[in-house]
């Protein structure tokens, strides 16, 4: 089956990646993806000093200026590509693939600061986009056709706690004609934060 780690999906033909380009700042990207992290949970936690401020305020913009003429189409976009690790981006934390398989995904993950709801909880709807990332690459994983989540069911049991190690177990449930049923769980040591279910749909030939 194809590799579907966070450390990079190859070899599956559904997916049909081109080569990643190396001379377009790809081998820079996941270290670049992961500043961008730290930033985000640094600029969270932090009451900067106003001349700081003052001077990442001009160096975001001056890279804003030169971003906006090397913007490119979806498809030969880099960010978010399953085949870079982290899919260097910021979106949704870093996960840790501990074991995976045609029908199940077991892993870590821990939300930093950034994703502070309150409390030292995280914030809920971040919850949701970690489950349909794990249930969507069960779903889409194993050599299965691609599919699209149609519903995302979750139960929040206990505060999740940010800056804290948590462990993800998803699994492939049932299958009914297209519709595939995708089950998930989040846990801090031995206390279920989260579980959610999941319904993925494949797609059908020439649905994109
Ligand atoms: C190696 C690989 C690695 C991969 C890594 C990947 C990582 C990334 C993973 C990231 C993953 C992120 C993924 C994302 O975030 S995907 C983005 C979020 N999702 C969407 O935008 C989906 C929008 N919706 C649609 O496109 C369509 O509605 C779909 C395609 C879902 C179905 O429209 P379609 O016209 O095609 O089919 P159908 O309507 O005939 O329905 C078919 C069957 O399904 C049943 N049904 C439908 N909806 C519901 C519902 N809500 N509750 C209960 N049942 C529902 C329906 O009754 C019928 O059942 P039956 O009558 O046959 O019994």
């Amino acid at each position: 089956m194809a590799e579907t780690s966070d450390q990079g999906v190859t070899g599956d033909p559904h997916w049909n990646l081109t080569p990643l380009p190396a001379d377009r700042g790809a081998p820079d990207l996941p270290r670049l993806a992961e500043a961008l992290r730290e930033f985000n949970d640094l600029m969270t936690g932090a009451v900067a000093p106003p001349d700081l401020v003052k001077e990442m305020l001009r160096q975001v913009e001056a890279f804003n200026s030169e971003l906006r003429a090397h913007q490119v189409p979806e498809r030969d976009q880099i960010i978010g590509r399953i085949d870079v690790p982290g899919r260097a981006q910021g979106l949704i934390p870093v996960v840790h693939t501990d074991s995976s398989g045609p029908d199940h995904l077991h892993g870590r993950v821990r939300f930093g600061r950034y994703y502070l709801g309150r409390n030292g909880a995280v914030y809920g709807g971040a919850i949701p986009l970690l489950f349909d990332s794990l249930l969507g690459r069960v779903s889409n994983g194993g050599g299965r056709l691609p599919s699209r989540t149609a519903y995302l069911h979750v139960d929040y049991r206990s505060i999740t706690p940010i800056g804290t190690d948590l462990r993800f177990e998803a699994r492939f449930v049932r299958e009914e004609g297209r519709k595939r049923f995708i089950e998930g769980a989040l846990y801090n040591g031995d206390t279920l934060c989260a579980e959610a279910e999941g319904l993925f749909i494949t797609l059908r030939p020439g649905q994109a």
